[in-house]
This record gives structure tokens, C-alpha cells and sequence, in this order.
């Protein structure tokens, strides 16, 4: 995991890297060799932590309320110093690799979904349920992820996170995804493109109910949810029958399923962890090693033909959310 966000890290510095930007590479590419030995230490000996993921704590400790902001792990979008400002600029580790920026100085900052260059048939879905513009936190996310980057979104409850990550993964997944250059239909996918999951049941159904809302109930089947409690055989049966393109579940339940071999996430697009303090506690921990080690990991990335932690996840996006302080001293 860790060595996904920061190779994914590297990968977007090296593709936009300005001149001026070399005195960091060394930097980076220092903390990306030891992210990779923390990866391996943490998980034959302690617990997944963020920190361990590779994001070093951030020294604000503003109110929650208004820590709206996107932590974004990538250096590619450079913001004017003008523009942005920090939430607490004093103490930032002048070689921390992320950006923390005010959410109102955001530059980039859309007004409409149609700004967002989402399909015409999700802003008319948008529209019908009742969601005419972005609010802050979706416009703010929004673009970073369909751009491509991993994404930390440390945002309070109910300020409408769950539809700042699920629009982009709509907008490139399932039927109201767009349409190729050439106008055609997208083929249909049978593979599972989106994986999302939360520490509790109830909230994996709310996710699943903002995604069927959004699908229309022609194609709602193609979000399947796998949270405990529910029927494990029914479970499988939806997922074997109607190849949903997004599962959205618990830990334990998905970790389940996968190790029958009923569930293959090696093709996934999008791992997103809602409330990802929670999923990194020790209570998550073996399913939570289980998901990471298959989510987006096709077989045989790895060249030396074992399933390593470390292996290529290049195609899989990881969006991680968190309404609490995800940088505490003691790690979350
Ligand atoms: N663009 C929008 N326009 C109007 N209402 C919206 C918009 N986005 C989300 N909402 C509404 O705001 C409310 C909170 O959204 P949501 O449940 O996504 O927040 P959340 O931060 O994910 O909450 P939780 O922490 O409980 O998961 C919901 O009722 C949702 O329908």
C-alpha cells in the first residue's frame, strides 16, 4: 500500500517534473525507500497504520469543523503560493510532500458538475435526485481524483464526502460513465472496477443506497454490497450472477468472500477506505491486509511470481476518508 501511493507519488513528479523540482526528488525518493521498509516491517509486526501508508503526520490541529481539506499526495499540481494557504503554516515539515490547502483558496474549485466534464447522463441523474451543484468538499475532490491521483479527504460527517469520491468512480465505471472520443457505447465490463470499504455496516448501506440512487433501478445490480450480518450465499450468488462493476462492504465480509475465491479485485480501478482511521485499527487488521494485498493487483505484476504487499497497483487509485484527525502523535 504504501508503496503504491508513494510510487504512484513518484511516478506524477517524474512526469511533470520542472527543473527547479530536482534538490526534492532525492528527498522523496529517500522517503520512498523507507516507506518500503516500514510496509514490511508493519506487517509482520505491528499494526496497519496511516502513517505506515506512507503519509507523514501534518502539524495542523485546526478545529475539525473547519478542516475541510483535501490532503493530496501528489506534488504535480503546483499552486501559486498566492493562492493557497495552509491551514497552519507554522511547523509544516518543509519536506512533507503533501499540500494542505484551504478549501476556499482552492484554485481549482468548480461551481457546476458540468464544469467537472462529467457525462450528460450523470448530471441529469444528479439533477433528478436533487444534487444541482458541488458543494465544498466535492469540488474540491472532484477533480483531484478524476485526474488521477490518490486522494486523503479529511472532511466532518455529513458534509457530503460520500458523493465527492463516488461521482469520479461513476463518472469512469458502469453505465453513466462517458462516452469514448469515437461516440461509441462503452463495452460493459464484467470485472469489479470500484472497491469501497467502511468499518460498519450501516454505513456500508448507506453508500450502497447513494450508489443505486444514482444507477436508476435499471442497473442498480451493478453495485452488489457485501457487509456482515447479511447473507453471505446471497451474497456470492448476486455477485457470480450479475458481475457487479462496485462492491461496496465491510472488511471482515469482503476478506471473507475473496478468500473462497468468490471475489476477484485484482482488476479494480478505485480502492477507496471510508473512514480509514477505523478500517487501520487492530480490530480490521488481517481482512484489511487481505483487501490491500488484492485490490487492484493483477496476477502476475509481481515478476517474481509471489503476491508481495509491495507489488504494482499502477492502474488502481486509492481514496482514503476520514471525518477525524488522521495525523495524531501517536499514529491513527
Ligand atoms: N451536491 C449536493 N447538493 C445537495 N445535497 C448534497 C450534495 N451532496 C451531498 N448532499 C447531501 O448532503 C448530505 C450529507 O452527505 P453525505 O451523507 O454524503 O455526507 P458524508 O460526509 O458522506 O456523511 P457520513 O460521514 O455520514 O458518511 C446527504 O443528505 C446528501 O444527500
Amino acid at each position: 500500500m504504501a508503496a503504491v501511493i508513494t510510487m504512484r507519488l513518484l511516478f506524477l513528479v517524474g512526469d511533470s517534473l520542472p527543473i527547479r523540482k530536482l534538490p526534492q526528488i532525492s528527498r522523496r525518493a529517500t522517503f520512498h525507500n523507507s516507506i518500503r521498509f516500514l510496509s514490511r516491517f508493519d506487517r509482520e509486526n505491528g499494526p496497519l497504520t496511516v502513517a505506515s501508508l506512507g503519509f507523514k503526520r501534518e502539524s495542523e490541529t485546526t478545529n475539525k469543523k473547519r478542516t475541510n481539506n483535501l490532503q493530496q499526495l501528489d506534488a504535480a499540481i503546483e499552486v501559486p503560493k498566492s493562492k493557497t494557504k495552509a491551514v497552519r503554516s507554522k511547523g509544516v515539515k518543509k519536506d512533507g510532500f503533501k499540500k494542505l490547502l484551504n478549501i476556499e483558496a482552492a484554485p481549482f474549485a468548480t461551481k457546476s458538475f458540468s464544469e467537472l466534464g462529467f457525462p450528460p447522463l450523470l448530471i441529469e441523474r444528479l439533477w433528478k435526485e436533487g444534487f444541482m451543484v458541488p458543494i465544498d468538499v466535492q469540488s474540491t475532490t472532484i477533480l483531484v481524483i478524476l485526474k488521477n491521483h490518490d486522494a486523503v479527504i479529511q472532511s466532518y460527517t455529513g458534509s457530503g464526502t460520500t458523493l465527492a469520491y463516488l461521482l469520479p468512480i461513476l463518472s469512469e465505471v458502469g453505465p453513466l460513465k462517458k462516452k469514448a472520443p469515437s461516440g461509441e457505447e462503452p463495452v460493459r465490463k464484467t470485472e469489479i472496477e470500484a472497491v469501497i470499504v467502511a468499518p460498519s455496516r450501516e454505513l456500508g448501506m448507506q453508500i450502497v443506497k447513494e450508489v443505486e440512487k444514482l444507477l436508476g433501478p435499471a442497473d442498480k445490480k451493478l453495485v452488489q454490497q457485501l457487509v456482515g450480518g447479511a447473507n453471505r450465499s446471497r451474497q456470492e450468488e448476486a455477485l457470480k450472477k450479475n458481475k457487479p462493476a462496485i462492491v461496496v462492504g465491510t472488511p471482515g465480509r469482503i476478506a471473507e468472500i475473496s478468500a473462497a475465491g468468490k471475489l476477484q479485485t485484482d482488476g479494480c480501478r478505485y480502492l477507496v477506505l471510508d473512514e480509514v482511521d477505523e478500517l487501520l485499527s487492530l480490530n480490521f487488521r488481517e481482512d484489511m491486509h487481505r483487501i490491500l494485498e488484492h485490490a487492484g493487483r493483477k496476477s502476475g505484476a509481481d515478476p517474481h511470481g509471489t503476491r508481495c504487499p509491495l507489488g504494482r497497483r499502477a492502474e488502481c487509485q486509492t481514496i482514503m476518508v476520514s471525518a477525524t484527525v488522521l495525523f495524531s502523535d501517536k499514529g491513527c
